[in-house]
């Protein structure tokens, strides 16, 4: 798939297929044009398609073995109308980009649901096709379908002009406590 073909302007449509009538992601190619790149919830065997390497674009990851991402990917998918991790994958099957969606849910606004978009990263040579924005859309698509209210995100200044392309708008103000 060219970048051409990822710019194409049905972005959108492309990504609703990825909701089943069940507000369950299924697997979806990221352009109508070419199934060069399929986007997908995180499967279990994708410790073995290079997805850790791909989060260490981001930040650092740590090492971690099999045994402990199967936990943990357990314990998420047990959570699965809280956690919906996607990822996309080349033609060969290697995870090159990742993206997450938390639906928080609140007792404000009417026990209204926030979706909270973690932890988005394209592997290096895969950056600037677009699949950073195909994640993001079908994120928020994902997050409309369940009933949030609003996304939210944190970011640091150099991506901030990639989530405005999103769609996004800076408000307010992060802050951390580290532990
Ligand atoms: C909530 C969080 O997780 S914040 C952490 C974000 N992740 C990272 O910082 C990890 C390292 N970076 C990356 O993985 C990627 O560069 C991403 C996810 C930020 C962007 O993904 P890409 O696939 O490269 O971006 P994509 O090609 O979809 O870009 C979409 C549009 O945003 C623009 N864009 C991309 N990155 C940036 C940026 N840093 N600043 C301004 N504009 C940008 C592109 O030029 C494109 O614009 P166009 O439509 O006018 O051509």
């Amino acid at each position: 798939m060219t970048a051409h073909a990822l710019a194409s302007n049905t972005i959108p449509e492309a990504t609703k297929p990825i909701m089943s009538s069940t507000v369950t992601p299924v697997d979806t190619a990221v352009d109508p044009v070419t199934d060069d790149y399929t986007i997908r919830p995180m499967r279990r065997s994708d410790y073995n398609r290079g997805y850790l390497d791909v989060l260490r674009v981001l930040t650092t990851v740590g090492e971690i073995t099999e045994e402990a991402w199967n936990q943990r990917y357990d314990w998420i998918t047990s959570r699965n109308d809280e956690y919906y991790m996607l990822v996309i994958c080349d033609g060969a099957d290697r995870v090159v980009g990742t993206g997450s969606l938390i639906v928080e849910r609140k007792f404000i606004h009417s026990l209204g649901m926030v979706g909270h978009i973690e932890d988005i990263a394209v592997e290096k040579n895969q950056q600037g096709k677009k699949l950073g924005l195909r994640i993001i859309q079908a994120l928020d698509f994902v997050a409309a379908q369940v009933g949030c209210y609003k996304s939210i995100l944190d970011c640091s200044e150099v991506n901030e002009g990639f989530y405005v392309k999103c769609g996004f708008k800076r408000a307010g103000l992060e802050m951390a406590h580290y532990y």
